[in-house]
């Protein structure tokens, strides 16, 4: 129960529902007593005139009546409270499900770029699905059958002791076996459940790459091998049901066996003391009821302790996400506003994960309102660059700063918020074109949006779908060329008219022509912003104000376009390469 405890805090903001659901149950529990209670009376009352001990006929149906309308009024009533408690208890646990839900996703936002690279979409999606699916069972029907039961208790085994007390030891003595059985049925039918559950995972995951990857397996001609794999992956998750109905099949038969053995305690005590004299008949038939009230929440006490479990284990993995500390911190509340003036000295950063150097002592300046072009092979730590200054990573040492602050005490929002980012391979949400480019900036108008898209020379591609901006794109959209979702995704970057804009080779999908059109409108819109752009093409570089070149991590060349060509180093070179490809 550990793990559940940090619950507690859930709880709190619920206590007089709860307060009021186990007070709602205890009224309505000792309600339920009136029937076997009445019942009895009423066949002793039968068996007296059966005898011959009443004589007064009318008197006796008066009493009938009246005791069957107390039967009918205190089971109404139980039933109405019942109803209550479900829907205070169960309607709480929906309330904190949903807290639940939101304190993991706030979570997930905080936490950095890092995290997302180390763990798998499927599990954080499990964490905030499954997991919390089977912490609410916890919050909801586990302590909602658990109070049930324990009133239950209360009321019903001192009324047993109180009319019978041996007939009540030898009606109560199989039902804690009916409960370890249940509790290992139960557990193995979890167990078994899981195993489907993994194996449909399983299946999903094969289906989803089959169906996202079609235009690779037709062009292989992969199918027959999709086909074969598919089959032996549906052929077990096929088995593993069939194991957990096996084991399902069981668990009604046994409760119905246990319920049958108590029934007929109940009738061969019951009847061997009314033959002694030691109970009324009517003791039998209440006695009857008693153990088929007992029965159901007995049972479940070894259905609630898995649940318990579960919940206990799902909490677990919820509790080692949330009590991640994000690595990037916002150590400056205070707003700090940004101009873009950037300076990396002798700095160094290596992935945590990777153990990778990626770079080492990089040192350079950009003034507010310049363009730094950064080219290098594949590998070079060209991103990484641009990672550090959105801060999605904390460089190992040197100095980092933006308009002369050290990058980490500035306002993590203020710099955020002053940058565009154009990522290597843009992603864009399914919905509309339009709003996919003014998600740079929440109120843009439909202006806005057209002249970003026009700088970003994709509005011609836009207005030539029949809804223009208004086409959705996406999984069950259509799909853009990668050069048009690179111009969009540039569109996005520049509404937003930041400080400081990120170019993540992101135009390595368009012809060198467009390629020459975007920039020289960049250049007239983004006067006075600092602009960084990463690529491997020469054209995308030879008019920035400074552009270097990384080799392994290390900073090889660095100067502007004649410079560089003065050098003849690398950068000459890539020149001369893609001059002559070009012609
Ligand atoms: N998230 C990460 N975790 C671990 N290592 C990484 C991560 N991202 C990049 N690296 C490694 O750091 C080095 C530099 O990568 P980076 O992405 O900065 O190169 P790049 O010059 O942008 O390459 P490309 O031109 O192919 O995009 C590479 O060796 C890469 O494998």
């Amino acid at each position: 129960m550990k793990e559940l405890k940090k619950l507690n805090v859930l709880f709190a903001k619920y206590k007089w529902q709860f307060i009021g659901g186990v007070i709602v149950t205890i009224i309505s529990r000792y309600l339920s007593l009136y029937l076997p209670k009445y019942v009895g009376k009423i066949i002793n009352l039968l068996n007296d005139y059966d005898k011959g001990l009443i004589t007064d006929k009318e008197a006796m149906k008066d009493d009938l009546v009246l005791y069957i309308l107390i039967i009918l009024g205190s089971t109404l009533l139980a039933a109405v409270l019942t109803f209550v408690m479900r829907q205070l208890i169960i309607v709480v646990s929906r309330h904190l499900e949903y807290d639940l839900k939101n304190i993991v996703y706030q979570q997930y936002q905080r936490l950095s770029l890092g995290f997302y690279k180390q763990n798998r979409t499927g599990d954080l999606m499990n964490r905030i699905s499954e997991d919390v699916s089977k912490v609410r069972m916890y919050m909801g029907p586990a302590i909602m059958y658990s109070i049930n039961m324990i009133t239950l208790f209360a009321v019903v085994i001192p009324a047993m002791i109180d009319t019978a007390p041996t007939l009540a030891i030898y009606t109560i003595i199989p039902l804690p076996i009916l409960s370890v059985a249940i509790y290992v049925i139960s557990r193995e039918i979890n167990k078994r459940a899981t195993l489907v559950q993994e194996y449909l995972s399983n299946l999903n995951t094969i289906s989803q790459e089959a169906f996202s990857g079609i235009s690779v397996i037709k062009a292989y001609n992969l199918a027959p091998q999709m086909n074969e794999q598919f089959t032996q992956v549906a052929n077990d998750s096929k088995d593993k049901n069939i194991d957990l109905a096996r084991i399902q099949a069981l668990f009604f038969p046994l409760m119905v066996l246990l319920i049958g053995l108590s029934n007929i305690m109940v009738i061969y005590i019951g009847g061997k003391q009314v033959i002694d004299g030691t109970i009324d008949v009517g003791t039998i038939p209440e006695f009857l009821i008693y153990v088929n009230m007992l029965t159901w929440p007995v049972a479940i006490v070894g259905w609630v302790t898995n649940m318990i479990q579960q919940a206990e284990a799902s909490q677990k993995r919820i509790n080692e996400f949330l009590d991640i500390d994000p690595a990037i911190k916002n150590l400056n509340e205070a707003p700090t506003p940004i101009k873009g003036n950037i300076s990396f000295k002798n700095v160094n950063f290596t992935y945590e994960d990777t153990n990778i150097h990626a770079l080492k002592n990089v040192s350079f300046e950009i003034a507010s309102g310049k363009t730094l072009a950064i080219l290098g092979k594949t590998g070079s730590g060209k991103s990484t660059i641009l990672e550090l200054i959105g801060r999605l990573y904390d460089i190992d040492n040197g100095s980092l700063t933006v308009d002369d602050i050290e990058i980490d005490q500035l306002n993590l929002n203020d710099l955020r918020n002053s940058i565009g980012y154009v990522p290597q391979d843009a992603f864009l949400f399914s919905d509309s074109i339009g709003k996919n480019i003014a998600f740079g900036k929440k109120d843009a108008s439909q202006e806005e949006i057209e002249a970003a898209a026009k700088n970003a020379v994709v509005h011609k591609n836009i207005t030539n779908f029949t809804k223009g901006y208004e086409t959705v794109l996406g999984e069950r959209g259509i799909t853009l060329s990668g050069g048009q979702k690179q111009r969009v995704s540039i569109a996005r970057a520049i509404i937003k008219k930041p400080q400081i804009l990120l170019f993540d080779d992101c135009l390595s999908a368009v012809d060198t022509e467009t390629e020459e059109k975007i920039l020289n409108n960049l250049k007239k819109v983004t006067k006075d912003t600092t602009t960084v752009i990463v690529s491997h093409r020469v054209s995308s570089a030879k008019n920035a104000d400074q552009i270097i070149v990384l080799e392994d991590g290390n900073i090889i060349e660095q100067g502007n376009h004649e410079s560089l060509l003065a050098n003849q180093g690398y950068y000459a070179d890539l020149y001369a390469n893609q001059m002559l490809q070009e012609d």
